[in-house]
């Protein structure tokens, strides 16, 4: 067997990248606000927002409020590692091999031409943001979302992680039957060479029909402090092979059932160790790598939608300074959901109804078809309206929402490219209805890749993005601290966002969009993108 080998850092005829450490800024701001210095970026920052307080005539007062901020960002790219748990899925060998190809500028033939490799779908190497307009042509400029901030090229990330199958990762890209030949042909000498490191199993987790997969397993069915310090050598030894800075670990394994919620079991962070050293049954394998990673200090992004961020987890989590985040990439069906009930329910119209129904042939699908799997699924894709709709008490009384139902099916025949069927009833003017059907073939793998790198992307900058407050009177409240450590700003990638406690869940694709746009504006001292355009209207 192959040794455990990964990907490493860019090669030596990749294409031109940001190379780690290096400060090519695409632009400065000039502001008596932002001060830039060989490590850093600071920033002085006036956040705007806007408190209602009811009245007792039951209207609101509304008082403009402004909040001082200073941010603190490095500038220096560090080297980074992602980790993948399931890498030798659909998903982790499909993004390995996108990743290998961009970096080496490959060009390979289809039935269509010739096609290049790319990173369309991802919002940082593939969109823009509008950074101002143009002096003197008052013409917007807009700038790739990766110049924003220094942030890390995914050509430069090295790659591993783990799989219960062991099959290295060129036969699983076949496997997977994802990509095209002619391009798998490019790529597999080098994937060859990578082989998934063994991983924990729990079998009551995942369909029972992914027993035949799991050649690769570290020793134990349950929960064990041995299986949490097996996985934070892991990455302390990827870390230090591939002499990185940083790694950020990312489950794109199987769906798992959700865990049971039990008082004193996973209620609390002490509780979830002492739970796991007692190798109890309601802690899953992701709840272990996400403990595994908040105590190695490393990232963790739940890319499926079962429970892994127990209440222990997210206590252990904030005690650890660590970040967390998920749940469920959202690539396709559920991601055009977000928007299309966020553009109807905004523009008035009452949505009453949707059938959500997909088939799919992969072995996501072949999971999901066992029904506590399924319904971990479920309940990702159908929370995704909640808060559109609770916005809107015009169209909705106090608990009056859309009938919403969701059905996923097998079907081994469409392989990874999952057929999305959905239908939307809305009520519009004086009685009429709207009635929108959709037919959406999402090949799910390559929708996801760009997401799961994203994710890496803007978890690592967040790491080096800090903040402290002043009171009124500029004295500063606080020394230089991180973002909560549950990172909501990530929402946009997925389904059912994780938040800190007690703070809402946004779903609306916009909304979430612009929180990390404006976010990452506010670091560098521009105020949020607002679309008014005054300077096109008042002349
Ligand atoms: N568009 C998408 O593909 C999409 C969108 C949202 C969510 N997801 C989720 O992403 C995950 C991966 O999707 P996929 O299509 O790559 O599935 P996949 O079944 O092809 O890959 C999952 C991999 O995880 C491995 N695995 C299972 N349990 C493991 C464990 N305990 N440790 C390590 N490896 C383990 C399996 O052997 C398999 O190789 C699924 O949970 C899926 O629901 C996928
Ligand atoms: O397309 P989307 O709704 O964002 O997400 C997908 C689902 O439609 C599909 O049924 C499931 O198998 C995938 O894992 C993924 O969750």
């Amino acid at each position: 067997m192959a040794p455990h080998a990964e990907v490493g850092m860019g090669s030596s005829n990749g294409t031109a990248t940001t190379t780690p450490g290096s400060k090519a800024d695409l632009f400065t701001v000039n502001s008596p606000n932002v001060v830039y210095t060989e490590n850093e970026i600071r920033t002085k920052y006036t956040y705007r927002t806007t408190l209602v307080n009811e009245t007792s005539d039951g209207k609101f007062e509304a008082i403009p409020k402004e909040t001082l901020y200073d941010f603190k960002v490095e500038r220096k790219v560090p080297k980074t590692g992602m980790m993948l748990v399931g890498l030798g899925g659909n998903n982790g060998t499909t993004v390995t091999a996108g990743i290998i190809a961009n970096r080496r500028g490959l060009v390979w033939d289809t039935k269509e031409g010739r096609q290049n490799a790319n990173y369309y779908g991802s919002v940082v190497m593939g969109s823009t943001m509008k950074l101002g307009t143009n002096a003197k042509t008052a013409a917007d400029v807009n700038i790739p979302f990766h110049d924003v901030l220094p942030m890390v090229h995914p050509n430069d990330l090295a790659i591993g992680g783990w799989d219960i199958s062991g099959m290295n990762l060129a036969e699983a890209m076949d496997r997977a039957a994802v990509l095209e030949p002619t391009l798998k042909a490019q790529v597999s000498k080098e994937m060859a060479q990578m082989v998934p490191l063994p991983s924990i199993y729990y079998p009551d987790y995942i369909a029972a029909n992914q027993e035949d997969r799991a050649d690769n397993v570290i020793e134990g069915s349950k929960a064990s402090l041995a299986h949490v310090e097996h996985i934070r050598k892991d990455i302390r030894e990827f870390k230090a092979k591939h002499n990185l800075d940083k790694v950020i670990v990312q489950w794109t394994a199987n769906t798992e059932r959700f865990s049971e919620l039990v008082p004193g079991i996973n209620d609390t962070a002490d509780n979830l160790m002492k739970a796991i050293e007692n190798g109890h049954e309601e802690v899953s394998p992701s709840t272990v790598f996400a403990v595994a990673s908040i105590l190695e200090g490393a990232p963790f992004i739940n890319g499926s939608p079962q429970n892994t961020f127990v209440p222990g987890s997210i206590e252990l989590a904030e005690r650890h300074n660590a970040f967390i985040g998920g749940d469920d990439f959202k690539s396709g069906q559920t991601k055009m959901k977000s928007a299309l009930v966020d553009f109807l329910i905004s523009a008035g119209i009452k949505l009453t109804s949707i059938a959500s129904y997909n088939h799919l042939g992969n072995n996501d699908g072949k999971n999901l078809s066992s029904q506590k799997q399924f319904r971990s699924k479920e309940i990702s894709k159908s929370n995704v309206v909640d808060d559109m709709v609770a916005a809107n008490s015009v169209l909705y009384k106090e608990g009056e929402h859309p009938d919403h139902t969701v059905v996923i099916k097998y079907m081994p025949a469409v392989g990874d490219n999952k057929r999305a069927l959905d239908e939307y009833y809305a009520e519009i003017f004086m009685g009429g209805h709207q009635t929108i059907s959709l037919f959406n073939v999402c090949e799910d793998s390559l929708l996801a890749s760009p997401l799961i790198i994203d994710l890496v992307l803007i978890t690592e900058m967040m790491t080096r993005i800090q903040w402290k407050n002043q009171s009124n009177d500029g004295a500063a409240t606080k020394d230089f601290g991180n973002f909560h450590s549950v990172l909501s700003i990530l929402s946009y990638m997925l389904k059912a966002p994780l938040t800190p406690p007690g703070t809402p869940v946004v779903n609306a694709l916009a909304k979430q969009r612009g929180a990390l746009t404006n976010i990452f504006r506010a670091c560098v001292g521009l105020q949020p993108e607002n679309d008014m355009t005054l300077e096109h209207k008042l002349f």
